[in-house]
C-alpha cells in the first residue's frame, strides 16, 4: 500500500468542519469496543478532543514534508508513553478512526479514500511505536518532579521552578505537559521558561485561566515540597543555531516564557546576537518578570527588552498592540523573529511582519491548543 498525500488531505478538508461531532464519534466509538482503554483517558473528554484534532491537523498538512512529520510522530509517540499506551493498542485507534472517516465522509467515501488512510494510519503508528520503544531505553514514560519554588508574581499568575527526579531532556523553547495530582490523567502543556541548567531545574509561567484545572491548581494550590508529573519535552520553535542573524523575539503575556529560554540560550551561547524582546503585556502590573528581564539585559549588552503597554494611556513607554507598533522600531527583514502569545497577537504579528518583508520561513511560533493551531493556520495561509 502507497502514501497518497493528495487524497488524504482531500478527504480531510471535507471532514475538517465537523471536526468536534467527529473527535467526539471516534471517542464513544473507540470506547464502545473497547471499554478497558477509557482508564487511560481523563474523566473529562473535552482537551482531549481537541489534542486528537489538533494531532490529525498537524499530521495530514505534514504529509508532504515527510522529515518534520516523523520528528512530530516521534515526539506524539515518546509522549503517548506516559499514557500508558503500548503497540497493542494501536489497531483499535486505527479502526475507530477510519469508522469516523467513512461515517463523516457519506457518500464521498469510497475504497480508494479508506485504502489511503489505512496505509497512512499504519506509517504513523509504526514511526510512533519505533519512537516509544527506542525511547524507553534511556528515558522514563515521565518524570516525578519536585516544586522547589513558586513565586505568585499577581494574583492570578505563579513563577514555578521544578526539579525532576531524573534529567528531563530539552531544548530552548520547547514545552512540556504537566499533570497534578488534584486532577489524575489530566495534562496540560507550558513552555519552559529558561534554557536547559546544569541543576537540571525547569521554570514556568503559568497564568490561572478561568476554569482552568490544571493552571489553577498550579497557581492556587501548589506550594514548595509538592510534586507534579512532567511529559517529555516537545516542540519545535527552537533556535536555529546555523543562523548568525539578529533576533526578534515578540512575546504577549505568558508567552513570555518560551522566548525568555531563547534570550538565555543566546546569552549562554556566548555569541554575540543582537535580540530585541518586545514584552507585549496589557498594564503595568502584568509585566511579571521585568525585574528578571532587566537583569539579563544587564549582563549581556546585545539585548533589549522593551515593555509595549496596551491598554495604558498614561504609561511612560511604547503603548499600543504589538502588531501596530512593530513598523516603529526599523527594518526586522534580516532578522529570525520568533512570536508567542495569544492566537490573534500571533496571526496579527506574523501578517504585519511579512507585510514589512520578513520572509515567512524566519518566522517561528509554536501555538499549544488544537483552536490555536487551526486558527494561526488559516491566518497565515499555511
Ligand atoms: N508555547 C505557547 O504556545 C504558549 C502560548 N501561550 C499563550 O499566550 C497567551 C498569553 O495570555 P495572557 O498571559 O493572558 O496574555 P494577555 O491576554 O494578557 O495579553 C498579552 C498581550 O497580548 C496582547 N493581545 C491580546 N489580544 C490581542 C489581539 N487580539 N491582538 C493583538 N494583541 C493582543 C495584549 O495587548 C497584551 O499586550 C495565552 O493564550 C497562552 O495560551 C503562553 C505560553 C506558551
Amino acid at each position: 500500500m502507497s502514501l497518497e498525500p493528495r487524497v488524504v488531505k482531500e478527504s480531510f478538508t471535507r471532514i475538517e468542519p465537523e471536526g468536534d461531532s467527529a473527535a467526539a464519534y471516534f471517542y464513544g466509538r473507540l470506547f464502545a469496543e473497547n471499554p478497558r482503554l477509557r482508564a487511560m483517558f481523563p474523566p473529562a473528554m473535552d482537551h482531549q478532543r481537541d489534542r486528537l484534532f489538533h494531532a490529525l491537523t498537524k499530521i495530514v498538512w505534514s504529509l508532504d514534508s515527510p522529515e518534520s512529520l516523523a520528528s512530530y510522530l516521534g515526539q506524539l509517540g515518546r509522549d503517548h508513553r506516559k499514557f500508558g499506551v503500548l503497540a497493542e493498542h494501536y489497531p483499535a485507534v486505527g479502526a475507530a478512526l477510519i469508522a469516523t472517516l467513512r461515517k463523516f465522509s457519506g457518500d464521498d467515501w469510497t475504497p480508494e479514500i479508506e485504502a489511503a488512510w489505512t496505509a497512512g494510519f499504519q506509517a504513523a503508528a509504526d514511526l510512533m511505536i519505533d519512537a516509544a520503544e527506542e525511547d524507553s531505553a534511556s528515558a522514563p514514560p515521565w518524570w516525578v518532579a519536585e516544586v522547589i519554588g513558586h513565586e505568585r508574581r499577581t494574583p492570578d499568575l505563579a513563577v514555578l521552578s521544578l526539579r525532576p527526579n531524573h534529567p528531563l531532556p530539552f531544548t530552548a523553547g520547547q514545552y512540556v505537559t504537566v499533570q497534578t495530582a488534584r486532577w489524575p490523567r489530566v495534562w496540560r502543556p507550558y513552555s519552559i521558561a529558561n534554557a536547559p541548567r546544569s541543576d537540571g531545574v525547569l521554570r514556568l509561567h503559568v497564568r490561572a485561566q478561568p476554569a482552568g484545572w490544571v493552571s489553577g491548581a498550579l497557581v492556587r494550590h501548589t506550594g514548595i515540597g509538592d510534586s507534579v508529573l512532567l511529559g517529555p519535552a516537545m516542540g519545535t520553535m527552537t533556535l536555529d543555531t546555523a543562523s548568525d542573524r539578529d533576533l526578534l523575539l515578540v512575546a504577549g503575556g505568558t508567552g513570555l516564557a518560551p522566548l525568555k529560554a531563547l534570550a538565555e540560550q543566546v546569552v549562554m551561547s556566548g555569541r554575540h546576537r543582537h535580540v530585541h524582546l518586545l514584552l507585549g503585556a496589557r498594564t503595568e502590573r502584568d509585566l511579571y518578570d521585568l525585574a528578571d528581564l532587566r537583569l539579563l539585559e544587564s549582563t549581556y549588552p546585545w539585548l533589549r527588552v522593551i515593555p509595549v503597554l496596551s491598554e495604558q494611556p498614561d504609561f511612560d513607554g511604547m503603548r499600543g498592540r504589538i502588531p501596530d507598533v512593530l513598523e516603529r522600531f526599523r527594518d526586522w527583514e534580516d532578522h529570525d523573529v520568533y512570536i508567542c502569545g495569544p492566537t490573534d497577537m500571533v496571526r496579527g504579528t506574523v501578517n504585519e511582519l511579512q507585510r514589512l518583508g520578513v520572509p515567512l520561513a524566519r518566522i517561528h511560533h509554536d501555538l499549544l491548543s488544537a483552536e490555536q493551531a487551526v486558527r494561526a493556520a488559516t491566518a497565515v495561509g499555511a
